[in-house]
């Protein structure tokens, strides 16, 4: 027998059981759901991450939906169980879902949400704060003036690296790492590189502006380039930032061969997921090349750091917070609810997760649609015409 997990009960006598593993940001997710009849059960327990085992005594013997989060792991077991109790909706709070088993979905006839969209300028933001923080070494100053060390302006202290000129390069130029591009080609007039599967035609379109722009301003014009490798980035680029999936293809993309690639004062950014990175081989890198500098939001075996990157100056570690703005949180617990919501009502998947605005109206009532299935075609759903 499970040991029952700690609750808090929404709308006791409402129609659908929904079930939140975690209290998330804001009161608007909660309020469409209840409106729309879910009694909703949010886990209280006091551990961050919950096992299987806790998710099985949270999904019971009868559940409409869950709302889950990216530190468990959905995969036969738990959509096994979903289904027995009769549920057909789960969504992630999160748009990366490499934690979720889309096939053992599939096989249970489990519609999978993500939260695409909201979090992309979030996210980029703090990529571009760590890329900051690492290039003028914003960490190391702070901890020099902390520990009463400052006793005069010197030539030599703290000198870091001017964006401005450099080349940014991205890998994975889908919404965030384009976001991320756009940022430090505009705001640090920095040319671009960047490595994707796919083709960044409005990416490109831009720079392409921007620099036609900077010209007739009597400005040095900003560049692109479509790299045919990733190696070609990794060589070029002065700062390097990581922004794929988490999938077979990229799972220790960044390796050691490759680390050694990279230009010895380059600084290599990770808001994507820990496995991107060899972590290992990387803190090796840090130990050998001093100025090589590296802004990581996500770690391998998260949440614990491999042995010796904490004690390395050259390494800023922030704790997975790339989308933790409050209008982005609040904004990902809502299409959470919206996805779990949408499916139980039958609703057709809306016909662009990339515009997911509408739902984030605060006043206005959201369309009668769900807002991001990721296996959608899989389970043959119908698709919104709005
Ligand atoms: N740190 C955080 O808090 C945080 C926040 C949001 C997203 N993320 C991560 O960022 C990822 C990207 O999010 P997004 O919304 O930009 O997704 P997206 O799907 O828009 O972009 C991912 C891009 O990666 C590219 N890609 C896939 N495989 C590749 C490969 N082998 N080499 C190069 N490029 C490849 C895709 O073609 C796509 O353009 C998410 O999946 C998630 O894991 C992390
Ligand atoms: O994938 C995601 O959405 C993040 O890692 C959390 O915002």
């Amino acid at each position: 027998m499970a040991k029952p997990v700690s609750i808090e009960v929404w709308n006791p006598n409402g129609k659908y059981r929904v079930v939140s593993t975690k209290s998330m940001p804001g009161t608007r997710w909660i309020n469409l759901l209840i409106q729309q009849d879910c009694r909703l059960e949010i886990c209280t327990e006091k551990k961050t991450i919950l096992s299987v085992e806790d998710i099985i005594a949270l999904i019971g013997d009868k559940c409409d939906g869950v709302i889950g989060q990216l530190t468990e792991d959905w995969g036969e077991e738990l959509f096994s169980a979903l289904s027995k109790a009769g549920g057909k909706a789960f969504s992630n709070m999160a748009v990366g879902y490499n934690n979720v088993d889309v096939n053992a979905a599939n096989k249970y006839g489990v519609a999978v949400g993500n939260t695409p969209g909201v979090l992309t300028e979030t996210t980029a933001e703090l990529a571009a704060s760590l890329t900051l923080a690492a290039a003028r070494r914003i960490v190391e100053a702070d901890e020099f003036m902390r520990a009463g060390l400052y006793d005069g302006w010197l030539p030599h202290l703290f000198v870091g690296n001017l964006l401005k000129g450099q080349t940014v390069g991205v890998i994975g130029a889908g919404r965030i790492g384009s976001a991320y591009a756009r940022m430090m080609v505009e705001g640090f007039k920095m040319n671009l590189i960047y490595f994707d599967l796919y083709q960044a035609t409005r990416l490109e379109k831009f720079v392409t502006a921007y620099g036609a722009f900077l010209k007739s301003n009597g400005e040095t014009p900003v560049t692109w380039k479509r790299a045919a490798s990733m190696d070609e980035v990794l060589q070029e680029a002065d700062i390097i930032s990581l922004h794929p999936i988490l999938d077979k293809t990229t799972y220790h993309l960044v390796n050691k061969e490759r680390l050694a690639k990279m230009k010895k004062e380059a600084i290599l950014i990770n808001c994507s997921r820990g496995p991107v990175i060899d972590e290992v081989a990387l803190v090796d890198h840090l130990r050998e090349n001093p100025m090589f500098r590296v802004g990581l939001d996500v770690f391998e075996d998260e949440p614990y750091m491999k042995p010796g990157l904490a004690e390395l100056k050259n390494a800023i570690v922030v704790p997975h917070i790339a989308s933790a703005s409050k209008w982005t949180r609040e904004g990902m617990a809502t299409l959470a609810a919206l996805n779990v919501l949408g499916k139980i009502k039958g609703y057709p998947v809306w016909f662009d997760a990339n515009r997911v605005e509408p739902f984030l109206n605060e006043n206005a009532q959201p369309p009668a649609a769900i807002p991001s299935i990721v296996n959608a075609k899989a389970l043959s759903l119908p698709v919104s015409k709005l």
